[in-house]
């Protein structure tokens, strides 16, 4: 089945001061599927991601140019409410970054902040979010202890928890497995695969078993160009690019 994309981008470029990171680059996002960004190091996964939900604004001497838009709403517009759009599009980092507040606070916290109080509510949403990020059973007893107890592991599910918790469209992942064991990275992928269904989700990677394993599509970035995106299979078994074959069987990276 094809989905309709929720993230289109047309000649991206993003820059640092002078040092052009993104050169122009064009990239749909469909709806429900996983996309994994892949690439050597410095290639400029991240900065790309960081577009997406003007993370980039918060870097001093970072510009974007280009359209980048959500179900058809330019994100770089005036008059873009960007805190809005961060809750339309959840980030979790490499490194689980949970507050130094308990597992409810850090669940319910985007709900707090957009003014909710029902206490009846943040239960209900925080159960919800926890379930989701499939951690519920192993945290429902300890809902009041600090988030900062739990394993890294734990500790990331719990993230995914506050971000889904505010009803995002899109996820975006930088590297959420890399600082975790391999029992952890495989709870969280599971995750990932169940939250498939209802949300669209783009994970930067090192690892290409990973994004063989969980994503439906792969782009492959090479000194901040794109050079070739499609689907997962197609790139891993049959590449149509010298540079995404070498990537891909460890000749560079
Ligand atoms: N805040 C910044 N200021 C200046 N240059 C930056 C900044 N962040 C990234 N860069 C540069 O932009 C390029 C792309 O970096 P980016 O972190 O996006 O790559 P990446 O593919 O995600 O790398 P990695 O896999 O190592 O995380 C690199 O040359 C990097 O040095």
């Amino acid at each position: 089945m094809t989905h309709k994309n929720i993230i289109t981008s047309r000649d991206v470029h993003i820059y640092y001061g002078d040092f052009e990171a993104i050169k122009g680059v064009d990239i749909d996002f469909p709806e429900h599927e996983i996309t994994a960004l892949i690439g050597p190091s410095g290639c400029g996964k991240s900065t790309y991601l960081r577009t997406l939900d003007r993370m980039n604004d918060l870097v001093p001497g970072a510009r974007t140019t280009g359209d980048i838009r959500l179900n058809g709403e330019d994100i770089y517009a005036a008059n873009t409410d960007v805190v809005q759009l961060r809750k339309r599009v959840g980030m979790v980092f490499q490194q689980p970054n949970p507050f130094p507040f308990s597992i409810y606070d850090n669940v319910v916290y985007g709900l707090r902040l957009a003014g909710i109080r029902d206490r009846a509510m943040l239960d209900e949403a925080c159960e919800q979010s926890l379930k989701q990020a499939a951690i519920w059973d192993e945290v429902k007893d300890q809902l009041h202890d600090s988030a900062l107890g739990l394993s890294g592991g734990q500790q990331q599910r719990v993230v995914m928890a506050r971000v889904l918790a505010v009803q995002p469209e899109v996820i975006l992942l930088d590297e959420p497995t890399s600082a975790l064991d391999p029992i952890s990275s495989s709870q969280i992928e599971d995750t990932l695969l169940e939250l498939r269904e209802q949300y669209t989700i783009i994970i930067v990677t090192h690892n290409m078993q990973q994004a063989s394993r969980i994503s439906d599509r792969t782009a492959f970035f090479l000194q901040g160009n794109i050079i070739e995106v499609g689907p997962t299979k197609g790139i891993f078994m049959d590449p149509q690019h010298k540079e995404t074959e070498d990537y891909i069987s460890g000749r560079f990276g």
